[in-house]
């Protein structure tokens, strides 16, 4: 028996509690480049313990709907975060931590436009694209240790449109 779960369509409200929705909402922070470029400041918060902030590229297999979610990982010491290097919505799967074990899992459908940054420590699925390139840049933590842990369910979900 596998859980349904619907896709939702992300919201910076719905991932509050989870990280940071990147997108270019509303006015400009800051005009710059003579006139010709809008800043929007400093959108994401990120969080690295004893170590740095690294930038790199992801290349992931795009995934066909439905999904199957068979586990969800979290990163102790350091946030991570997805910015797609293609016009295409891409699948964010989060969970909230219930004593060190994930709860019940929700999955969003960005809009292009949108990336993700997770806070350090949330529960979520891995880099789950729905259409190629499946090309990203990703920003987390470059440190010792492998900052990771991961939760296989013991019964699987499906993640729906
Ligand atoms: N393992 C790895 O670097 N990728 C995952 O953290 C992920 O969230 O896709
Ligand atoms: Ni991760």
């Amino acid at each position: 028996m596998r859980v349904p779960i619907r896709l939702e369509p992300l919201t910076v409200e719905a991932f509050q509690p989870f990280g940071d929705v990147i997108e270019v909402t509303g006015a400009p922070d800051k005009i710059i480049n003579q006139g010709l470029c809008g800043r929007f400041h400093d959108r994401a918060t990120f969080d690295f313990s004893d170590g740095r902030a690294g930038l790199s590229l992801f290349k992931a297999e795009p995934r066909a709907l439905p999904l199957t979610l068979e586990m969800v990982e979290r990163h102790p010491d350091g946030s991570q975060a997805f910015i797609p290097m293609s016009e295409h919505a891409f699948v964010v799967v989060v969970a909230p931590d219930q004593n060190g074990t994930p709860g019940r899992p929700l999955a969003f459908r960005t809009k292009i436009g949108q990336a993700v940054n997770y806070h350090r420590g949330t529960w979520h699925g891995v880099l789950a694209p729905l259409h190629e390139p499946g090309l990203f840049a990703v920003i987390d933590r470059i440190g010792s240790g492998s900052n990771l842990e991961e939760h296989w369910f013991h019964a699987p979900f499906v993640i729906e449109a």
